[in-house]
C-alpha cells in the first residue's frame, strides 16, 4: 500500500511539496530520513527520534543480513516490532554497501559475491535474495539491487553497468510480485548525461512506486552532483517521489530540493554528532574547541531541541572531552533535530511560495560560520 500525492510545485524552482502514505503512516515531502543502519539510529531511542520529529528512518539490508540476519528479525515479527518503531521504514538493497564496505567482491549477471566485512564469510547477493531479505524485514519501502559505480568511472564500464542495473531492477520487480511493500527503482549512469537519460528511461519503463537517483555522493564535486541531479529529475515522472541517495549536507539538501528531489538520507548528522561536529543556523561548530570552555550559550539559540533547551556549550564540550556517552546522545539529538527542522522549514517555504528566498537566506547564514 503506497501512494504519493503532489501538493504544490514551486513556481521559480523545481521544488515540490507532497506526501506519501504507507501502511505505517504518512510522510510529508521534502523529507530527511535518519539512518538506522543496523536497526538503531545510533545512540538515540525511538521516542527521542519522535521528539525530534523523525517521520521515517532507513535500515540497511547488507548490515541486517550479516547481523542479526533477516530470519531473526522476522522471528520477532519484522523490523518495526524488533526495533519498536511504528512509523515508516525504508531499506536500502545492499547495492551500495557491498561496493563501499565489503572486501573481495565479484559481479556477475546473476548477482554479486562478496566477503562479510565482519567475519569474512562469503555471501552471494542476487536481486531475488535482496528482495527476500527486505520482505522478511518488512520495510515499507524496498530498494532494488543495483550496481553503484565508483567515481570516477570509465564511460564504457558505466554503459555496461546501467544495462545490468536495469536487468536487476526487472528481476527485483518480478521477485516482489504482489507484496504489500513499495518498491523504488534506482537510476544510475555515473556523471554521463546520456547514460543518465538512458538509465532513467529504462527504469521508468519498468515502473516503480518511486525513483531514486543512485551513484552520486560518491566523491564527486558538489557542483557535478547538483548538475546530474538537475538533469536526471527531468526524466522522472512528476507523480512519484524522487529520492537522492546518501545526500547530504544542509546546503546539498537545499540545492537538490530546488532541483526536484523529495527524499534524502545521510549519515552526516549522526556521524558528525559522534565526532563533535554540530550544525547551527550559522554553520558548523566544533564543540571540543577551547573557545567553548566557558560558554553558557546553547549550541544554537534558534534551536528548541532538548539539548539546546537544557545544556550549555561548556557542558557539552566537557562531556565530549570526557568521553561521556551522553555527549554522543545530546549531540545526535541536536543534529537530527537540525536536519529535520530544516526540511520542515523547506516544506513551509514551498507552501508559502517563498522557497527561493528561503534557500538564499539559509545558504548565506550557513556561510557565517558557527565557530
Ligand atoms: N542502493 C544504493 N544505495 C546508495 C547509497 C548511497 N549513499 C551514498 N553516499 C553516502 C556517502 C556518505 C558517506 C559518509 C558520510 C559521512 C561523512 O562524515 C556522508 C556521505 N551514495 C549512495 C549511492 C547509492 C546507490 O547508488 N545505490
Ligand atoms: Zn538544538
Amino acid at each position: 500500500m503506497f501512494r504519493f500525492t503532489l501538493v504544490k510545485k514551486d513556481k521559480k524552482t523545481k521544488a515540490r511539496l507532497g506526501f506519501f502514505e504507507t501502511l505505517h503512516g504518512k510522510v510529508e515531502t521534502p523529507i530527511f530520513m535518519p539512518v538506522g543502519t543496523a536497526g538503531s539510529v545510533k545512540t538515540v531511542t525511538p521516542d527521542e527520534l519522535k521528539d525530534v520529529g523523525a517521520q521515517i528512518i532507513l535500515g540497511n539490508t547488507y548490515h541486517l543480513h550479516l547481523r542479526p540476519g533477516e530470519d531473526v528479525v522476522n522471528h520477532f515479527g519484522g523490523l518495526h516490532k524488533f526495533i519498536r518503531w511504528d512509523r515508516p521504514i525504508l531499506t536500502d538493497s545492499g547495492g551500495f554497501q557491498v561496493f563501499s564496505l565489503a572486501e573481495l567482491k565479484n559481479i556477475t549477471e546473476e548477482g554479486v559475491t562478496f566477503r562479510s566485512h565482519l567475519d569474512g564469510h562469503k555471501i552471494f547477493l542476487t536481486p531475488e535474495k535482496s528482495i527476500e531479505i527486505q520482505s522478511k524485514l518488512g520495510s515499507d519501502i524496498m530498494m532494488v539491487l543495483d550496481e553503484c559505480v565508483p567515481y570516477p568511472c570509465e564511460k564504457e564500464y558505466v554503459k555496461k553497468s546501467i544495462k545490468l542495473t536495469t536487468r536487476w531492477a526487472k528481476r527485483c520487480k518480478e521477485a516482489k510480485k504482489n507484496q504489500w511493500q513499495a518498491l523504488f527503482g534506482i537510476v544510475q549512469g555515473g556523471v554521463y548525461e546520456d547514460l543518465r537519460k538512458q538509465s532513467a528511461e529504462e527504469i521508468v519503463e519498468i515502473g516503480f512506486d518511486g525513483y531514486a537517483i543512485g551513484g552520486l555522493s560518491v566523491g564527486e564535486e558538489n557542483r557535478l552532483m547538483y548538475d546530474i541531479t538537475d538533469f536526471t529529475t527531468d526524466y522522472l515522472p512528476e507523480d512519484r517521489p524522487r529520492y537522492l541517495m546518501g545526500v547530504g549536507t544542509p546546503e546539498d539538501i537545499l540545492e537538490c530540493v530546488s532541483r526536484g528531489v523529495d527524499m534524502f538520507d545521510c549519515v552526516m548528522p549522526t556521524r558528525n554528532a559522534r565526532n563533535g561536529l554540530l550544525f547551527t543556523s550559522y554553520g558548523k561548530l566544533h564543540i571540543k574547541r577551547e573557545q567553548w570552555k566557558l560558554s553558557d550559550k546553547p549550541i544554537d539559540e534558534n534551536c528548541n531541541c532538548y539539548t539546546c533547551k537544557n545544556f550549555s556549550r561548556g557542558y557539552l564540550r566537557h562531556l565530549f572531552k570526557a568521553g561521556e556517552i551522553l555527549a554522543l546522545r545530546l549531540n545526535t539529538i541536536h543534529n537530527l533535530h537540525f536536519y529535520i527542522s530544516l526540511v520542515k522549514d523547506i516544506r513551509n517555504a514551498i507552501r508559502k511560495e517563498c522557497f527561493e528566498e528561503f534557500k538564499k537566506e539559509k545558504l548565506e547564514m550557513f556561510k557565517i560560520g558557527g565557530d
